[in-house]
């Protein structure tokens, strides 16, 4: 194996092995803090632009099956991992994790000290990086303003399932695991580009929308704002992750960027409505401002248990629900399901479909 590098752009080199592909790569470098999921989170195209860091030490040993993928490519511009199991034992696997990964033309950095940059990184807040074979290599200028939603989101409408209620899911990158639950609730879903406008909306006639996660900073969607607003107006809405932080845009709130974000399985929410705390899935750099919220029209609903921010925000009269957690799990708990289950009550009301089995 080649010697690779990850040097951040404050200074700190990580040595390690250079796998996967060999490609020199840099990006903003995250960290993910669950034990399982490494399948999910490479293919979880909201990593788009951003080198991923494996605080698990062990990733790989169950390898990587045709059913897992949250999408049909990896996303993330790099993978760093303690270590890369070589022989993966699990009855659905069909090939390795590095496999895959070269096979993407995605570059791993192995056999690194991820506890020690992990520490570095809560220590210095997100940082960019770069993997390279060069120890001296320079961490690039940041292009900022990348535009990756227009990345990863499909060009043109496509529609999936034959159920009785029609979802619209407004893809910014959305992840296999919020199609496969619609349509395991026997929802039609059709999955639209992120700049689909109200018009083309109202063509389709859905009786419910999903807002999707996706990539990077949601103030880079600024211009498509009027129109997300104008769709959310019209029917029942969920708006998820990044979905949560153009709507809470939308309707007058505005975002920050956390320290290094939210990323793994154990994050604590409390519903304020019921008082009730459940454990969520999360994947986030950005997060709606509490402060912003009381001059927006959208009202608290979900906070952290661990640093008190914003989860979650409701329309106090429109059926808009927004979370920042990841209700579809895949990888994490799933105890937060029961958004799903409200947002199709909300659905089937409007569409007023009686006989309509949600589960
Ligand atoms: N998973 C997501 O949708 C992430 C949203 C946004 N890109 C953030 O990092 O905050």
């Amino acid at each position: 194996m080649v010697r690779g590098y990850l040097i951040l752009e404050t200074g700190e080199i990580f040595e390690g092995n250079l796998a996967g592909s060999h490609f020199e790569t840099a990006g903003e470098v995250v960290f993910n803090t669950g034990m399982t999921g490494y399948q999910e989170m490479m293919t979880d195209p909201s990593y788009a632009g951003q080198i991923l860091v494996f605080c698990y030490p062990l990733i790989g040993n169950y390898g990587v099956n045709a059913d897992d993928h949250e999408s049909m490519r990896v996303s993330a511009r790099g993978i760093v991992t303690g270590e890369i199991c070589g022989g993966p034992s699990f009855y659905k696997s069909e090939s390795t994790a590095l496999s895959f990964l070269e096979k993407s033309g995605v570059p791993c950095l192995t056999d690194v000290d991820t506890r020690a940059l992990v520490k570095t990184i809560r220590r210095q807040g997100t940082v960019r990086g770069i993997i390279t074979t060069d120890p001296n290599a320079e961490v690039p200028c940041w292009d900022g303003d990348e535009f990756l939603v227009a990345k990863v989101s499909t060009d043109r409408p496509e529609t999936h399932g034959s159920g009785l209620l029609h979802i619209a899911l407004m893809d910014f990158g959305y992840k296999k695991s919020i199609l496969q639950y619609l349509l395991d609730r026997h929802c039609k879903v059709t999955v639209v580009p992120f700049d689909f406008s109200a018009k083309q909306m109202e063509e389709i006639d859905p009786d419910g929308v999903v807002f999707s996660n996706g990539p990077g900073d949601p103030v880079r969607l600024l211009e498509w704002l009027p129109e997300i607003k104008k769709i959310s107006a019209a029917y029942p809405v969920l708006g998820i992750c990044l979905g949560h932080q153009l709507l809470a845009l939308a309707y007058g709130a505005k975002t920050k960027k956390l320290p290094f974000g939210h990323r793994g399985g154990n994050h604590p929410v409390k519903d304020l409505r019921t008082g009730k705390v459940f454990m969520t899935a999360q994947n986030h750099g950005y997060v709606v401002d509490e402060a912003s919220l009381s001059s927006s029209e959208m009202e608290l609903v979900f906070k952290n248990v661990n640093d008190g921010t914003v989860e979650g925000c409701a329309h106090p009269h429109l059926p808009i629900a927004t979370v920042q957690f990841h209700p579809e799990a895949h990888p994490g708990p799933q105890d937060s399901e029961y958004i799903f289950e409200q947002f199709l009550q909300q659905v089937q009301q409007r569409a007023g479909v009686m006989s309509y089995a949600i589960k």
